[in-house]
């Protein structure tokens, strides 16, 4: 049983949608941003802060090299995680690739709370839509290593997690 992955830009919703997804699949949801903070102990913005990007990329790189060899799960990734060109074949050995996109516009609104987000955070020099904005040009072309890709822009959770199941259903990756 292939895995579901989903991986995309901050805000598109990988990890909301994921929970929700696998509910409908009835397959169990691992967010490896999630994985990652409670076998630290501390939070993202934490262990940036306190140990820097290179340790939490390490950090993830590990929680991807044991996620991506079970069986039937539906797995979020974070935005940064297909950075590595390692962590992409392993996730494409047993997976469908599925890319959440959504404009620059909706992206700000969804990330609008700093705090959450280093990454944003630190590119953030007082015009955070043209932060956003310029981390989506540079890493656009990371996520065409895709299966297949859904713009949430105008979309409600719900209606992300039809479209994919209808894809999996039609690619015959589950009886979605
Ligand atoms: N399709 C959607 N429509 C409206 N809001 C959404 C949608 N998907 C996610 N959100 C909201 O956007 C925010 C970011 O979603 P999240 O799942 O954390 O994204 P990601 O994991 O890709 O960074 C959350 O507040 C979530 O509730
Ligand atoms: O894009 C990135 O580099 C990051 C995205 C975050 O995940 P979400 O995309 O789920 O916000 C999280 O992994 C970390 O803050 C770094
Ligand atoms: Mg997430």
């Amino acid at each position: 049983m292939k895995n579901v992955v989903l991986i995309g830009f901050m805000g598109t919703g990988k990890t909301s949608t994921g929970r929700a997804l696998a509910q409908r699949l009835g397959r169990a949801f691992v967010d490896l941003d999630r994985m990652i903070e409670e076998e630290a102990g501390r939070s993202i913005p934490e262990i940036f802060a306190s140990e820097g990007e290179a340790a939490f990329r390490a950090l993830e790189r590990e929680a991807v090299r044991r996620t991506a060899k079970r069986r039937a799960l539906v797995i979020s990734t974070g935005g940064g995680t297909v950075k590595d060109a390692a962590n992409v074949a392993l996730l494409k050995e047993n997976g469908a690739i599925i890319c959440l996109t959504a404009s620059v516009d909706v992206v700000l609104a969804r990330t609008a709370h700093v705090g959450d987000r280093p990454v944003l955070d630190a590119k953030d020099a007082g015009d955070r839509r043209q932060a956003v904005a310029d981390l989506m040009a540079e890493r656009r072309e990371l996520y065409d290593v895709a299966d297949y890709s859904v713009d949430t822009s105008d979309l409600s959770p719900l209606q992300v997690v039809d479209d994919i199941a209808g894809y999996l259903k039609r690619e015959g990756v589950f009886r979605a």
